[in-house]
């Protein structure tokens, strides 16, 4: 990923300026949330914010599913790195055939080249009327050399961006809705903090992104479905291609030399649950970060890994979970935690525990085999 010539779109102004993109998909969302009201219909939350990363109407869960399928194979082309050019070497008919788990999968790559294609050829004028053009025309403008403006080597960047930021952000999403239903003081706590900014469910949509960041529950409750949802699981290496890595134990003082082009990886798993920095580290516990000692745990928390490599889409994804979850829980509420002017309630069906907690690293955590996702059933208030 060519990070200079991305920077510019994921800056915290260029996120302030696609509020009302966002806030566009959050009312579609919101809009059909409303129609599950007293259907007996199971709404899938899992499902609903992976649409809402990735644009599929309906909530339709192929892509989702796809893109699951396909990071399952990670390990394998993690430590076998050509299994991945013999996948794209081979027919699309044929991967479909021998997965058809992947159809979607193949199809986003159909679109995303065709798009390209027609950037390439001049021929895309959907940018024209926005006040930016799109992020490709950033990376063919840019002085990057040719090989790196292939239309194939582009193409992999627009699924590289797709699917970095639609299961991340909905798994975070969903993991927040699973522990707010669980725990009615909570998430009454978010209640009451958001209707100090948005008095009237009129309100929802119109305030600012800033103003949002700025509630310390929300912000608190975010950090926290953050720590427990790790981001991506897998242990991110790094290679130090010319210099020895040098860490010192501070505890026992012993200095370890880690030589040239040795590849070492650490997972956010194991760091978000040290019990010395968040004690009860498998508890749902926003007050950890409102406490007097909370600023200092931020450096602890890795979801979105640090330093040069980390996640290019970081202000996107805070302004999302931010701006989605202050239109959910201003006018959603569960049996035990509501506000007087709220449009209805949400109760978990058949989802427990087990469909949030990790049970296997497949890139991102997985929880257990054969989840349905976090399900809820629509009432009226
Ligand atoms: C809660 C949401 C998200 C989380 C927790 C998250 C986390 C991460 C992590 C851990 C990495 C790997 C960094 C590394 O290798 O050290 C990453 C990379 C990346 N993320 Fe995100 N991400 C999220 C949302 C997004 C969004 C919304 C986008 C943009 C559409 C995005 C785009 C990317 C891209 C393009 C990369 C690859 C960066 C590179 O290789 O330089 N992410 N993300």
């Amino acid at each position: 990923m060519r990070r200079s010539a991305l920077n510019p779109y994921f800056s915290m102004a260029s996120v302030t300026r696609l509020q009302p993109v966002v806030q566009e998909r959050l009312d579609v969302m919101l809009k059909r949330m409303n129609e599950f009201k007293n259907t007996g219909e199971v709404l899938n939350m899992s499902y609903m914010f992976s649409a809402l990363g990735n644009e599929t109407p309906d909530f339709d869960p192929s892509s989702r599913d796809a893109a699951l399928v396909g990071l399952n194979s990670i390990h394998i082309m993690k430590h076998i790195p050509w299994v991945y050019d013999v996948m794209k070497a081979l027919p699309d008919g044929l991967v479909q055939w021998l997965q058809p788990a992947l159809a979607s999968f193949l199809e986003l790559k159909r679109t995303a080249r065709a798009q390209i294609e027609n950037i390439i050829d001049g021929e895309n004028e959907e940018w024209r009327g926005k006040d930016h053009p799109t992020i490709f025309h950033a990376i063919l403008d840019s002085k990057l050399p040719s090989v790196e403006k292939t239309v194939e080597r582009l193409t992999e960047e627009a699924q590289v961006l797709v699917m970095a930021g639609t299961l991340t952000t909905a798994s975070t999403l969903e993991l927040m809705v699973f522990w707010l239903l669980k725990q009615p003081a909570t998430l009454q706590t978010l209640k009451n903090e958001l209707r100090t900014v948005m008095p009237s469910v009129t309100d929802i949509g119109k305030v600012s992104l800033a103003t949002l960041e700025a509630l310390p529950y929300l912000t608190a409750v975010i950090k926290e479905g953050l720590r427990l949802g790790y981001g991506v699981s897998t242990r991110l290496q790094r290679i130090d291609p010319e210099k020895p890595v040098v860490f010192t134990d501070k505890a026992t003082g012993k200095e370890w030399i880690i030589p040239p082009k040795t590849s070492v990886g650490m997972t956010s798993v194991q760091l978000h649950h040290n019990e010395e920095n968040f004690p009860d580290s498998k508890k749902f516990l926003p007050e950890r970060w409102l406490q007097a000692e909370g600023k200092k745990l931020d450096k602890y928390l890795v979801s979105f890994c640090k330093g040069s490599r980390s996640c290019v889409g970081i202000n996107l994804a805070y302004g999302e979970l931010y701006l989605t979850m202050a239109c959910i829980w201003r006018i959603w509420g569960s049996r035990d935690a509501t506000l007087s002017d709220d449009v209805g309630v949400l109760s978990l069906f058949e989802t427990d525990i087990r469909d949030v907690e990790i049970e296997a690293d497949s890139f991102i955590p997985t929880p257990q085999k054969g989840t349905k996702g976090i399900r809820v059933k629509v009432y009226k208030s």
